[in-house]
């Protein structure tokens, strides 16, 4: 399996390593020998076909789920509550707590063991860098989907995670809201977390992804630089995924 190579990260939970994951859900293998090995504190983007694993796999490398067999190793310790701890999860459909957006921000730093009066800083800080500030007050509920997307991640970015997981963080954004997600993204990538997400948007694989984990039928297929998956992918499958022509 492709490997990327370049030298160790110095991101606290890197590198990540998952060895041989089965996991089945009735008759179905879900995750069919899933092999994978992130060093780096890039951003990866994880793509594939409907049902090829991707969202699983982000819930397994978050240690929400248990794989019925394999591993999977951050820096050497298994995804456990103080991995879980340092890293964050933005789902496709945030769970918005009904409380004020800036509530939701302070919930996140106060889990956190952020003390009461750096909250309230760092929730103005988190707002401000999501474009959120004049939302503050809103209850999160009503907010607009992709405000609730921003204040998902913002939410997660709070805690300083070394690892930020975002499955399919701009489904269902106009291409303002996708446009400000990935700006939110970047920034954050920047400050130094690894990133891993999924997307289907090709093209934002393409703007956001320094390397590119294509899964099929539940296994890691290929990974390699997003600019090689684009321009010269190693396997017929990505080939034909690349091209719209691979379905599961
Ligand atoms: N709880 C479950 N029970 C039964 N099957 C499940 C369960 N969770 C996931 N699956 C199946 O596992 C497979 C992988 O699901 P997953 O959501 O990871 O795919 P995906 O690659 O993210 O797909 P999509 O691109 O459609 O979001 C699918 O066939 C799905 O139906």
């Amino acid at each position: 399996m492709p490997r990327d190579t370049a030298p160790e990260s110095d991101n606290p939970l890197l590198p990540l390593d998952v060895r041989g994951v089965r996991l089945r859900r009735g008759d179905t293998p879900v995750l069919d020998g899933l092999d994978m090995h992130l060093a780096q504190a890039t951003r990866s983007v994880l793509i594939g076909p409907n049902g090829a694993g991707k969202s699983v796999t982000l819930r397994v490398l978050h240690g929400l789920i248990e794989p019925d067999a394999g591993a999977v190793r951050w820096a050497g310790q298994p995804p456990a509550r103080a991995v879980r701890m340092r890293q964050a999860m933005v789902f496709q459909r945030p769970v918005m707590l009904r409380r004020s957006a800036a509530a939701n921000v302070a919930y996140a730093l106060r889990v956190h063991g952020v003390p009461r009066r750096e909250r309230r800083r760092r929730v103005a800080e988190e707002l401000d860098r999501a474009g959120l500030a004049h939302l503050a007050r809103r209850p999160a509920p009503a907010l607009s989907g992709g405000e609730q997307q921003r204040l998902a991640i913002a939410r997660a970015w709070a805690t300083r995670p070394a690892v930020m997981l975002l499955d399919e963080p701009t489904a269902n954004l106009d291409p303002a809201g996708a446009h400000a997600v990935e700006a939110l993204i970047a920034e954050i990538h920047a400050s130094g977390a690894k990133i891993v997400m999924t997307t289907h948007d090709m093209a934002q694989a393409r703007r956001l992804g320094e390397d590119v984990l294509f899964m099929h039928r539940g296994r890691l297929v290929e990974h390699t630089p997003a600019e090689t998956f684009f321009t010269a992918p190693r396997t017929d499958d990505a080939r034909a995924f690349a091209e719209g022509r691979l379905l599961l």
